[in-house]
């Protein structure tokens, strides 16, 4: 069940790194990818965006995404087993499927972000974490989503264990729990097909895919800094956690904070930091600097003004001189 600190790679992918993103359906979050892979490169990451899409993710999103050089991967959707479980919000089902990343076994380690996170500081550095471990940021357990759980109930958040301590008679305390929306990971096709075995015979539970990650990690599990994944509900219930200028890696999840959809209505919404948050990642997805330039239009275009001649004056389209062309010819979100 729980892995050991095995690792099944061949050794020509032991060295292979991207990032991962997960798209379903064809509403609004196409948006957030975008953004992420724009984030990406303006932090000069040098891996690529690999983006996990469902069946139901249409074509010309698709296009869209390669035409910001995010690799696009087909995955099948995975179905949890029968329940009649509330999800603490409907959809979270669709996330089960998120599991096929770990079939992505040409990449030797990868860092799988949501698409409503935005990347503010390279974080390339966690691909050199030691192997064999899980790493992920520490949730907190005090918005509403959480009141089916003991611990929101008694008020105890693993963020400050101190303030309500676990009491002896509930048993023993908690686990360490990680927010799915961003973890470093080994892509292994073992541990992919025990996740499948294993959630064919685990009941779903309200985080879906959040608490079975949870659940099957928990020997192997890491937590990082919360700068590598600001939930943003810690800005109101954790702020002397929050060191807001060293947040790399911004998790946009509180209810209402979804860039693209934000309206300022919802319960904190008008807070200044959030507006400042929600203005930066819109600046980011606005930027058409940022978009990617697909190198081999570039050289195609290098070549064709060299050939014409042109009498000597050379007519660069404005993008060829442009400092940021990526040297490399697969795409990349770099
Ligand atoms: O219609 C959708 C809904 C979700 N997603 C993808 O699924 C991800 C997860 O959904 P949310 O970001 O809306 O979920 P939350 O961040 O609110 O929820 C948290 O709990 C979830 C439980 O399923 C997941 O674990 C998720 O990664 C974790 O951050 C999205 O970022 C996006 O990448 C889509 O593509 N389309
Ligand atoms: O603690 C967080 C938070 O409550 C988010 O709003 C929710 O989307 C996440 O799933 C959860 O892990
Ligand atoms: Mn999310």
């Amino acid at each position: 069940m729980a892995p050991a600190a095995v690792n099944h790679h061949t050794p020509s992918n032991s060295m292979k790194r991207a990032y991962v993103t997960f798209l379903a359906g064809n509403g609004d979050y196409i948006k957030g990818v975008v953004g992420l892979a724009k984030g990406l490169r303006k932090v000069d990451s040098v891996y690529p965006l690999v983006v996990a899409v469902l069946p139901d993710v249409p074509v010309d999103h698709r296009r869209i995404l390669e035409a910001q050089g995010c690799i696009v991967r087909e995955i099948e959707p995975v179905y949890p087993p029968e329940s009649q479980t509330q999800f603490a919000m409907a959809y979270y089902v669709i996330n089960y499927s998120k599991l096929r990343i770990w079939e992505f076994v040409e990449y030797g380690k990868m860092i799988y972000l949501d698409g409503d996170i935005q990347v503010y500081d390279n974080i390339d550095h966690l691909f050199d974490l030691p192997d064999g471990h899980f790493y992920a940021v520490m949730d907190c357990f005090c918005e509403k989503t959480w009141s089916h759980t003991p611990q929101y109930q008694i008020g105890y958040c693993q963020q400050c264990p101190d303030k309500v301590r676990w009491p002896a008679d509930m048993g023993p305390k908690p686990s360490l729990f990680f927010n799915a929306g961003m973890f470093v990971f080994e892509p292994d096709i073992v541990t992919y097909r025990d996740l499948l075995q294993t959630l064919r015979v685990t009941p779903p539970t309200p985080f879906a895919e959040q608490d079975f990650l949870n659940m099957y990690f928990r020997d192997i599990y890491k937590p990082i800094p919360l700068d590598y994944n600001l939930v943003l509900a810690m800005l109101w219930r954790h702020p002397e956690n929050v060191d807001l200028e060293k947040v790399k890696v911004v998790h946009y999840c509180a209810d209402g904070s979804k860039p693209w959809r934000y309206t300022g209505k919802e319960e904190n919404m008008q807070r200044e930091d959030i507006k400042m948050l929600v203005n930066k990642w819109w600046n980011i997805y606005n930027d058409k600097s940022l978009d990617y330039k697909n190198p081999n239009q570039l050289a195609a275009a290098r070549h064709h003004v060299t050939a014409s001649g042109n009498n000597g004056e050379m007519v660069f389209p404005a993008a060829l001189s442009d400092s940021n062309v990526p040297a490399v010819c697969a795409p990349s979100a770099a």
